[in-house]
């Protein structure tokens, strides 16, 4: 299994952080290897339990030589890497936002609704699932605070462009647009424009222009573009 699709238990993902931490230290005053018995009373996790986490990432010691300071590290900072979330703030908890702020990626680990905002009154001080709602008044307040990069923007297209002035003051880095504004940024900030009616209409499209034809399935891609 390729270390990208492998699944780690998530007290073993718990503890990553712990022995990156003191392989780090060991590799940098020179160490080339070590026991599960040196870790284990660095790290103060037993010893059989060091070596079922160190398995699921296909590190197998050897009796006598221990383990291969490298190659952990090099494993424990792609790993770390791949988990740093990603923060995310959703702007309009109407029909759509509120869809989003239930789903929140929740089987994605690597994304995260941090909060949202919305500017009716009523919608502010509440929460949907763990996520709290601000009002838009608070918007550059919380976003400083949380080095957020990433918007979902479902308002009506008619405040879009101005609260996407707001996001890019702020140096958010990307917006996942789902209203039907085109919304002007400076080249640093990327766009993605989400628009349901035009993929709706491009697929009747297809099903129109080709479902009768010998075109498969497959090359659909390729007439697309
Ligand atoms: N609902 C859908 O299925 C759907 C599908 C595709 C696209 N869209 C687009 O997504 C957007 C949201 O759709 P919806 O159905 O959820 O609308 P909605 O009216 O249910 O929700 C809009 C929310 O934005 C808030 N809002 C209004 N002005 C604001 C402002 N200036 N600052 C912050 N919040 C503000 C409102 O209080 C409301 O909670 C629209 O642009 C719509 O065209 C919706």
């Amino acid at each position: 299994m390729s270390q990208d699709n492998m699944k780690i238990p998530q007290a073993t993902a718990k503890r990553l952080p712990l022995y990156y931490r003191f392989l780090k230290n060991l590799h940098s005053s020179g160490k080339q290897r070590v026991s599960s018995k040196e870790l284990s009373e660095a790290v103060k996790v037993d010893s059989a339990t060091i070596r079922r986490d160190f398995s699921y990432f296909g590190a197998l010691g050897k009796k006598g030589y221990g383990y291969n300071v490298n190659y952990l590290l090099t494993f424990f900072r792609k790993t770390l890497d791949q988990d740093e979330t990603t923060k995310v703030i959703l702007i309009g908890v109407g029909n759509l936002g509120t869809a989003f702020l239930h789903y929140n990626f929740l089987k994605n680990n690597n994304t995260k609704i941090e909060m949202a905002f919305d500017a009716d009154p009523k919608k502010a001080g509440q929460s949907i699932g763990e996520v709290p709602i601000y009002s838009m008044d608070d918007l550059e307040l919380k976003v400083k605070e949380s080095e957020i990069e990433v918007a979902i923007l479902t308002v009506p297209a008619g405040p879009a462009q101005a609260i996407t002035d707001r996001l890019v003051d702020l140096k958010i880095k990307g917006i996942l647009n789902f209203t039907p504004a085109r919304l002007n940024v400076p080249d640093r900030v990327r766009i993605h424009h989400i628009d349901l009616a035009v993929e709706l209409q491009s697929l009747i499209y297809f099903l129109k222009h080709y479902s009768d034809s010998d075109v498969e399935p497959s090359q659909l891609e390729d007439i697309l573009e």
